[in-house]
């Protein structure tokens, strides 16, 4: 069934607004952005979210202590990774959580896919990314930029697709539907356009739900 994911929040507020929703996963991001969030500020938000919703931390070139820390504290409960790491550092920080836990520490590994093509060869690229210790992949144009990317490099509905793909990069209630028909993501992640003037909107949010739940079943 498809899931939704919100990213990039840091108010009380916005809690309040997720925990009325058909919604899976919260990001918050640890990065430096306008919406990062400290590690305390993380604490107070997660613990204030339904029990349902799997928060998510968002991460660029971080520190493992810093990654494996929040998750021992339940405050993430998934690391999506931005920056350059590669599959040692994600072998080794899922060692660490591990030891430090018990448990793996889930990771969802971000693709930055630019308009340049930076993958020309984006359906090798796919297979070798199947092997990887990464359990989900997100497709993004960038950082939280709100740009799409080119969609036409995707290998469209391929059962990886469905089982390990965020769909993100400038989703909008313009083109989400399209998005969701087009490429049957595991999920669909959404930050910029559900804000305004930087805050999330409830509005914006509410208009996502009811297009993602057409597509839930
Ligand atoms: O949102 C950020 O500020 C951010 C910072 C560093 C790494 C990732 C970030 N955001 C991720 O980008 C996607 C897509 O965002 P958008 O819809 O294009 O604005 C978002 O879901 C976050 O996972």
């Amino acid at each position: 069934m498809l899931k939704l994911k919100i990213c990039g929040l840091r108010r009380k507020e916005d809690i309040d607004i997720v925990n009325k929703y058909n919604i899976d996963y919260i990001g918050f991001v640890f990065a430096g952005s306008p919406r990062k969030v400290s590690y305390e500020q993380a604490k107070e938000l997660s613990a204030l979210l339904r029990e349902d919703i799997i928060p998510v931390g968002v991460f660029v070139n971080e520190h493992m202590k810093l990654i494996v820390d929040l998750y021992k504290e339940g405050i993430i409960k998934i690391a999506q990774l931005h920056g350059d790491e590669d599959e040692d550092y994600i072998k080794n920080l899922k060692a660490k959580s591990l030891e430090q836990t018990g448990h793996e520490i889930p990771v969802i590994n971000a693709i930055e896919i630019n308009n340049a093509n930076n993958y020309d060869n984006f359906n090798d690229k796919l297979l070798e990314w199947r092997d990887s210790v990464s359990d989900y992949f997100i497709l993004d144009s960038g950082k939280g930029s709100g740009k799409t990317f080119d969609w036409s490099l995707l290998d469209k509905n391929s059962e990886f697709f469905k089982n390990s793909i965020f769909l993100a990069g400038g989703l909008n209630s313009e083109n989400l539907d399209s998005a969701i028909k087009e490429f049957n993501p595991y999920a669909v992640d959404l930050s910029s356009s559900v804000e305004t003037d930087g805050f999330k909107d409830e509005e914006k949010i509410k208009e996502i739900v009811e297009i993602v739940e057409r597509y839930r079943n």
